[in-house]
């Protein structure tokens, strides 16, 4: 292709050097934690969540929330008080999904990851780079809505910034819309049953239609079964997309939270006036001394 075809193309510029963002699905999956610090014990709480079987290797003492999580899930950790030798240990990476390494010890860090690599199983290294095959990153959960910051390893601490920034300009029912839609979803597999041609391409645009149609806002009252079943019996049989007032609802305003908060009203307000006192102050000083006859 020759340069002048290329920089015609409405494809988005290839732009080398990130990380492949997937949610990656753990559920009853091995995975062999080492290391037994602050740092295991948030790999640890992820790992949990996500449904893991974990081997965790290290010796004692734990970090107090691992301590807790043992005995608070019990039959998803499988403690081995002891170090982990990458040399000969009798577990063997190979039987895990995946393999996390949070220690003190760079060489033997390294030498896991080649074990690892030399196996095929993925492995991160916390806090050596080169010894990762994935990253973990600055994250924030909302019951199904995840939300990971990367920087490509070039500034964690910004992650983690960037994070509260999301987290904050948020809408404040985004679970309930999550959860309203999902049920909708629901219900339409039950109208309208098949997979994938031309009934999952209806299905994909006329759910496209009324996400857009009911905002953000507008989708956590998708919850009540009533709503549903109008939506569906107006709107998919009728196909058309339906907005909430045309099933009796009112339409909600954007209710997400403002970065200026105006129950401190009152303080901008009081603050405002000594600047602009001030400023008129000094204004009038300034004249003053300008219009005074000099001597
Ligand atoms: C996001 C987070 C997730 C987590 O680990 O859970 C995470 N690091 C976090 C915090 C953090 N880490 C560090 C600081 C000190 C301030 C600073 O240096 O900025 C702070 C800040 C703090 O502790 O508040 C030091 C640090 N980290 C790495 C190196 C090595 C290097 O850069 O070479 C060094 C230098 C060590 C040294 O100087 O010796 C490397 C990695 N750290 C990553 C993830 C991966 C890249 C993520 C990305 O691409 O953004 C990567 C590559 C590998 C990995 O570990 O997966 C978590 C925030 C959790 C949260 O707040 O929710
Ligand atoms: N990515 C991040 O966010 C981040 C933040 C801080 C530190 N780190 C790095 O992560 C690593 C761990 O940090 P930490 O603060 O949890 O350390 P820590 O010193 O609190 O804990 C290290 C743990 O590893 C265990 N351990 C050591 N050798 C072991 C072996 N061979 N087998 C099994 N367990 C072994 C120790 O018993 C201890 O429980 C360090 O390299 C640190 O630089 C990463």
């Amino acid at each position: 292709m020759s340069s002048a075809e290329a920089s015609s193309s409405k494809l988005p510029p290839i732009q080398k050097g990130a990380s492949l963002m997937i949610a990656y699905r753990l559920e009853d999956r091995p995975v062999l934690l080492i290391g037994g610090g602050v740092v295991a014990a948030g790999r640890l709480f992820f790992l949990l969540e996500a449904g893991a079987r974990v081997t965790l290797v290290s010796p004692p003492p734990l970090h107090p929330d691992i301590s807790e999580r043992l005995s608070t899930n019990p039959h998803d950790i499988t403690w081995h008080s002891r170090s982990f030798d990458p040399v000969n240990d009798d577990i063997h990476v190979q039987d895990f999904a995946m393999v996390l390494t949070a220690i003190d010890e760079v060489e033997i860090s390294r030498q896991i990851c080649d074990l690892c690599r030399e196996h095929r199983v993925p492995v991160n290294v916390a806090d050596i780079p080169p010894s990762c095959d994935f990253y973990f990153g600055a994250q924030l959960r909302r019951g199904p809505l995840q939300i990971m910051v990367s920087t490509g390893g070039s500034g964690p601490k910004i992650g983690a910034m960037v994070r509260d920034i999301v987290d904050r300009a948020l809408p404040e029912n985004l679970e309930e819309a999550i959860e309203g839609v999902g049920l909708l979803r629901g219900d339409l597999r039950v109208r309208a049953q098949g997979v994938g041609g031309s009934i999952g391409r209806r299905r994909m645009q006329w759910m496209i239609g009324i996400c857009d149609a009911w905002g953000l806002e507008s989708m956590a009252k998708l919850r009540d079964e009533t709503v549903r079943k109008a939506v569906l019996d107006h709107g998919w049989e009728g196909d058309r997309v339906v907005r909430p007032s045309d099933v009796g609802l009112r339409e909600e305003k954007n209710r997400r939270r403002r970065l200026i908060d105006w129950s401190y009203a009152g303080w901008y307000a009081a603050g405002l006036g000594g600047m602009v006192t001030g400023m008129t102050l000094g204004m009038v000083g300034t004249i003053w001394m300008l219009k005074r006859p000099s001597r």
